[in-house]
């Protein structure tokens, strides 16, 4: 738990004494976060800054690291929360989520001190939007708690993303708390450009850091994070041969196998709309999808392409030229991640043609069991963590000016008055892991390892940056482009053309960040999660207990508006990733428990839609069922471009058992026959949905459903599983179109409305989406 505490200092020598948070008695927030990708987390981090500013003292930490008791000690609590699976709480809120439903609290009003508001994030192409904020509401309300401001509700959807209802939610409650906790005597709050204290601190280490005789550091990795349940025991030289000579031997036995590392859609109109909230006190800030809207504006968009890509066509994302020559590649080290194994990478295999825009890769890893062999059912996602190239750190180092301090050992610290009073306290943040046998690391391993300097960076970084240039024009500019009023321009600068970390401080020549500043400025790598591609039999008949997993991603590399070739941290890592390296992975359970591979569930009939690398969680559902002797009907719609370019394990269908794939090329050219025979809105009459729209006479998976409506609709009248992965964009909602189309047109109900209600009811049907 990071308790934010106030300091005068940080060991740094301030041009200007700047105005410090004042810790008044009673005054107190917590901010509770739930996250899984960190969209939530970082919102949380914003409201820390705030309150800091209100002069609060703040707590701030993922749900799990709180007990229940904890939220009655503050005078005010802030949830923040994505919804995650199929309207489920994020993981790191599954301990607290137990204990708020612990059935004896149901009539205590045991919460009936806590004033608290909730800030959802969340994705309206899911049928249970920002379901995790809403139950969290419910619950609390339940319990007696409070809410004294009304709940925001950001949707990913939103072409200006979450920011569009955060801002407003944000300054509105930053008026509410003004006026509830009003300041006292003459203390004034802290205005936007004061400078806050840093959280976390990093100086050299002092002489006292000690190497073992072994080279090993005498103190364990990790040690002082308090964070780090399980921090795993690097392999020896003896073991990492074993290892080796293991793997060698099952490598034959891998199969070939899938996600794809994408850059946020903005692919959709949405409009902002205000509702009232059910009991009418006040109306949640929310933003939504309006079909009508998007019928007016009907955008020519694919649900495969971005729109941060030029154009439509796939000719023009063709990088002829590498867009940088690799000098040297990112070092092998390993991360004490906690819970992680060690994976060797067997192949990393192109799945595209050369001469296709898209590099596809599939990446096959034998993965060394702890313990016990891990678990991987159908769903689990593979962990890995990317890191940066030298030549983006040595470039950073010397803008910063940081020569001198790169290679020497480090101490991480707090601030000097909150290391004094909170003995809890982690002294990094929570998902900083250290390399191992590094002992204290060097701000060269940070920087390597942890911090990502290629990220498109967010509006907190933007603004601090104001208070590390000497240039008054730079101050200027910097806090016009980060205040709140100014996200549009924030986002032309920023995420409209990818811009990098590295490439707005380039821009900023007189930005020099202090050393000691840099765990409290800059995002920390999170690994990227893929799901795993093939069936469970694959993954544990291997002699050994070796798991051999295999991903499929698609590397993320296309030109900007501003014609800037760009590729993604992790496709970049995962492009020149030899076969034999090492690697520290994680393996995720599904989010949400839908997915069931028994027996009984291999029986229902699945009807699976996927896009592009979405194939990769079905590939591995279909296979799991195929080793039952009856898995039932399997029809498979899947969607890419070409029939020759991406049509992803199309030779592996015909030996399953009872599996049907209709697949759908969009850039294929259609004869006139086959173009007639695509369903037509005017034809169908009553099928007057949004998604018909953009995609008419397009050879896409919503409208081959339509097409086999018959087959679909048998199905859907046999309590399937239907299974929707790929691209989050329009895809996800003209799937359901199209189902909702096909129980109208088989007479499974009689109108739109009812086929939407029907689609929600579990007993006749069970969704599972996974689009991102
Ligand atoms: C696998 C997956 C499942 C999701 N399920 C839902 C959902 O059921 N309802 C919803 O509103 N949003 C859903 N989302 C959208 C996330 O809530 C949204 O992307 C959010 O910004 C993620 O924030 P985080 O990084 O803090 O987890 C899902 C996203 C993913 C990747």
């Amino acid at each position: 738990m990071a308790e934010v505490q106030e300091s005068g200092q940080d060991g740094e020598s301030q041009p200007q004494p700047q105005p410090q948070p004042v810790a008044i008695e009673g005054r107190t927030m917590m901010v509770l976060y739930g996250s899984e990708t960190g969209n939530a987390e970082e919102i949380a981090m914003e409201l820390v800054k705030m309150a800091r500013r209100l002069h609060f003292q703040t707590v701030v930490d993922e749900m799990d690291s709180f007990k229940l008791t904890d939220l009655l000690r503050y005078s005010v609590v802030i949830f923040v929360t994505s919804t995650t699976g199929q309207g489920d709480m994020p993981r790191n809120t599954t301990k607290f989520w137990r204990n708020l439903l612990r059935e004896k609290l149901s009539k205590t009003n045991c919460l009936a001190p806590v004033n608290f508001a909730i800030f959802g994030l969340g994705d309206s192409s899911y049928p249970k939007f920002n379901w995790a904020a809403r139950k969290l509401r419910v619950r609390l309300l339940q319990l007696g708690a409070s809410e004294f401001f009304k709940q925001g509700e950001a949707d990913e959807r939103h072409d200006d993303g979450i920011d569009s209802i955060f801002v407003p939610w944000y300054q509105e409650l930053r008026t509410t708390l003004s006026t509830r906790h009003p300041l006292p005597g003459n203390i004034k709050p802290l205005s936007d450009d004061t400078q806050l204290p840093p959280v976390y601190t990093l100086r050299l280490a002092s002489t006292m850091f000690t190497f073992s005789a072994s080279g090993s550091p005498s103190t364990a990795v990790g040690s002082d994070a308090g964070d780090a349940p399980e921090t795993p025991s690097p392999p020896t030289a003896e073991e990492l041969e074993e290892l080796a000579a293991r793997f060698e031997r099952t490598k034959t036995k891998a199969a070939v196998h899938t996600h794809i590392e994408n850059p946020r859609s903005h692919v959709l109109n949405v409009v902002a709309a205000a509702e009232r909230s059910r009991d009418g006190t006040f109306p949640p800030f929310m933003a939504r999808r309006d079909d009508v809207w998007e019928n007016l504006h009907n955008r020519r968009v694919d649900s495969l392409d971005k729109d941060n890509i030029i154009t439509d066509h796939p000719e023009k994302y063709l990088l002829h030229k590498p867009h940088r020559t690799v000098s040297s590649l990112p070092p092998e080290d390993m991360l004490a991640i906690p819970g992680s194994y060690v994976a060797r990478l067997m192949y990393n295999e192109r799945q595209t043609p050369d001469d296709h825009w898209q590099d596809v890769r599939q990446l096959t890893f034998g993965i060394e069991p702890r313990r016990r062999p891990p678990i991987i059912t159908a769903g689990t996602t593979l962990v890995i963590y990317p890191k940066n190239y030298p030549e983006d750190v040595q470039s950073l180092i010397d803008m910063m000016g940081w020569q001198e301090v790169a290679e020497k050992p480090l101490d991480f610290t707090h601030s000097v008055a909150s290391a004094m009073t909170a003995l809890s306290l982690t002294t990094r943040p929570k998902h900083l892991y250290l390399k191992e046998r590094a002992g204290k690391g060097t701000l060269r391993d940070l920087l390597t390892h942890n911090f990502d300097i290629t990220a498109i960076p967010k509006r907190n970084f933007v603004r601090e940056l104001m208070f590390f240039t000497t240039e008054d024009l730079e101050t200027t500019r910097l806090r016009e482009l980060s205040s709140y009023g100014s996200e549009q321009e924030f986002y032309d600068y920023t995420s409209r053309p990818r811009r990098t970390i590295l490439e707005l401080l380039r821009d900023f020549p007189g930005v020099k960040i202090p050393f000691s500043r840099v765990m409290d400025m800059f995002p920390i790598i999170r690994g990227r999660e893929f799901s795993i591609c093939n069936g469970e039999d694959m993954i544990t008949a291997n002699e050994g207990g070796i798991a051999i997993v295999s991903i499929l991603v698609a590397l993320v590399k296309y030109k900007t508006i501003i014609r800037k070739p760009r590729e993604g941290l992790c496709s970049r890592y995962l492009r020149h990733l030899a076969p034999e390296s090492l690697v520290r992975v994680q393996l995720k359970p599904p989010t949400s428990s839908t997915l069931h591979t028994d027996e009984l569930s291999a029986r229902r009939p699945l009807i699976a839609v996927a896009t592009g690398t979405g194939i990769a969680p079905i590939r591995a559902l279909i296979q799991d069922r195929d080793q039952f002797a009856e898995p039932g009907r399997t029809l498979l719609f899947f969607g890419c471009r070409n029939e020759k370019a991406d049509y992803f394990y199309h030779d592996e269908w015909p030996n399953m058992h009872n599996v049907e794939v209709i697949p759908a090329f969009s850039r294929d050219p259609m004869t006139p026959m086959e173009r007639c025979k695509l369903p037509h809105s005017s034809e169908l009459g009553y099928m007057l949905l949004p998604a018909l729209k953009y995609d008419e006479g397009k050879n896409y998976v919503q409208n081959q459903i339509r097409k086999h409506a018959l087959k679909v609709g048998e199905m859907l009248r046999e309590n399937p599983l239907v299974v929707i992965c790929g691209s989050s964009g329009l895809m996800p909602a003209s799937v359901r179109s199209a189902l909702q189309d096909v129980l109208v047109k088989t007479s499974v109900v009689r109108t739109h409305w009812q086929a939407k209600k029907w689609l929600n009811e579990p007993q006749n049907v069970t969704i599972w989406q996974e689009t991102w």
